[in-house]
């Protein structure tokens, strides 16, 4: 990591892609709220490039609904715009970003100065943009560092090549791979979970874990978005990314060191013992319209007019991954993701097996530790006690850590505000390695092809529900019992 000395230094946070959807909603945000709360470095400044001619206030009209301004924040928030330039020019032409470096240098005095240049652009203009920065935006005096968002190619041999191409114009050093799910609270506390308590290293592993089972639920289908969702698909788009980091964090041996690379090396090992997913180990799904929905609900993905004909592509997929080490051999780690289901969710679900030597006539049911990721962020672990009073019978009950009610006064950062700070601190602990992501493809890139080259047709489910019902079938084969009968009492805050 950088010394924090380092933040003295003027630094300029560059936005290629600053008239998109991404910038808007996302990235000027997230700068105001670093800005706002005295995170960055003091002499920061903020250019927008972009192909559309338009003048900063233009970009200010389009992302100011997005950025919350607190009562008494408003000059600030004034300030925060006088810091920001933009400049239009192409993506191809280098007279264009020697301009856009001329801009940069106005506002570098003194001997070190750092560049972060976030490419929010589609993936057919990145290999011209990252050329460009190298040839003609790098920092002379102080690093240059650049934030790449997916899709990271859309198989192994795509996404070999983009490596090599970055490989040829920045070190590994210099390359921030965002999977924004890395930034995300819970995601980052399974390390501190995991191995900073005695209680839960001795069961972590096969002989006490039945099943792992990693969820992503999204209540809203594609929504006009279908063109570019259909050509990736939710595999590619949550489950080979977002899914499979979670996975190393919950199933990677102890790290070295808290060393972000001590940490990568960890991940990618478990990575390689995992196999490519085989046919039988994969179902996958695609919603149809809901009747008696409202509004959206009742269209399904194919009525998206964005969606080609007949697509194949599935908006839900549920796999069992095999981690082939002494740790884990035999116990699948299921991973589930899907659009316009019945509910927002994000959680990891570790249940541990039946009592062996049942006294209670089979009364007891499975312990599950939940992580809840979103919404509402929580730990709990669902385990039996005796039902309070005079009888002796079992309750199921909970042992419950939910953040909101534990640490009232605390405010849980946005996963993007943590990961550009991390990324001004030089941090790579939250961002993913080359050599992860060429495992990640090893492991997806074969289902993919056959799924693709087979033209595999996706089990339809209803808009809102939970998804293809066979689903539920695939689950219990993996040994994840669910039965139904566990009940929570919501806590009065
Ligand atoms: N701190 C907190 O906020 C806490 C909240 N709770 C809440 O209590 C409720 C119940 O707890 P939970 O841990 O979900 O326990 P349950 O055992 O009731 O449910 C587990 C999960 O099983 C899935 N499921 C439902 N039907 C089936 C089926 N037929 N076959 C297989 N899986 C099925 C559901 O998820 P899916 O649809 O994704 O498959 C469900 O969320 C939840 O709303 C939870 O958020 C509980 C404890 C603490
Ligand atoms: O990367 C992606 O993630 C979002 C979901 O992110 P979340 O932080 O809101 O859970 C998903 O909607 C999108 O399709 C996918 O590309």
């Amino acid at each position: 990591m950088e010394n924090k000395a380092d933040f003295q230094y003027p630094h300029t946070f560059v936005l290629l892609g600053a008239s998109g959807d991404l910038a808007k909603k996302k990235i000027y945000p997230t700068i105001w709220f670093l800005y706002r709360d005295n995170l960055l470095p003091e002499k920061t400044r903020f250019v927008g490039y972009a192909r559309t001619k338009q003048t900063i206030q233009e970009v200010r009209q389009k992302s100011e609904k997005y950025m919350k301004v607190r009562p008494g924040e408003e000059e600030k928030f004034e300030q925060f715009w006088a810091l920001n330039d933009y400049h239009a020019g192409s993506y191809d032409k280098r007279i264009d970003y020697e301009l856009l470096n001329q801009l940069i240098t106005k506002y570098e005095k003194g001997p070190v100065a750092n560049r972060i240049f976030y490419l929010a652009v589609p993936p057919t203009v990145f290999s011209d943009v990252t050329v460009n920065i190298r040839n003609a935006c790098t920092s002379i005096k102080g690093y240059t560092r650049v934030i790449i968002e997916k899709p990271f190619g859309r198989d192994d041999v795509s996404s070999n090549k983009l490596s090599q191409h970055l490989a040829g114009l920045f070190k590994e050093e210099q390359i921030y791979r965002i999977d924004h799910y890395l930034g995300k609270e819970m995601v980052q506390n399974l390390l501190t979970l995991r191995f900073a308590n005695s209680i839960f290293d001795p069961s972590w592993n096969r002989e006490n874990i039945a099943s792992v089972l990693i969820s992503f639920k999204e209540p809203f289908g594609t929504e006009g978005r279908g063109g570019y969702f259909d050509d990736f698909g939710i595999i590619r788009d949550v489950m080979q990314n977002h899914l499979l980091q979670i996975l190393s964090l919950v199933a990677m041996e102890k790290p070295v060191s808290l060393n972000p690379n001590d940490i990568r090396d960890e991940k990618v090992k478990v990575l390689r013992h995992i196999r490519p997913i085989r046919k039988e180990d994969i179902l996958t799904g695609q919603y149809i319209g809901n009747p008696e929905g409202k509004g959206d609900e009742t269209l399904g993905y194919l009525d998206d007019p964005t969606v080609p004909k007949g697509s194949v592509t599935p908006t839900y997929a549920l796999a069992a991954l095999w981690i082939n080490n002494s740790r884990w051999q035999g116990v699948p780690f299921i991973l589930r993701c899907g659009k316009a289901l019945n509910e927002r969710k994000a959680e990891v679900r570790v249940q541990y097996k039946d009592v062996p030597g049942d006294i209670f006539d089979g009364h007891a049911k499975r312990n599950e530790l939940v992580l809840r990721v979103q919404p509402g962020e929580a730990v709990y672990v669902k385990l039996m006690s005796k039902t309070p009073g005079m009888n002796f019978d079992l309750v199921e009950t909970e042992l419950d850590l939910t953040y909101s009610l534990r640490y009232r006064e605390a405010s849980v950062p946005d996963a993007y505000e943590r990961l550009i700070l991390d990324v001004f601190m030089g941090s790579q602990m939250h961002f993913v390695r080359n050599d992860e992501l060429t495992e990640a493809w090893r492991i997806f890139t074969p289902i993919l092809k056959e799924l693709e080259d087979n033209k595999v047709k996706p089990l339809p489910y209803v808009y809102g529900s939970r998804g293809p019902q066979e689903a539920d079938g695939k689950l219990k084969g993996y040994d994840f019992k669910y039965s139904g009968s566990y009940k929570w009492i919501k806590p009065t805050p």
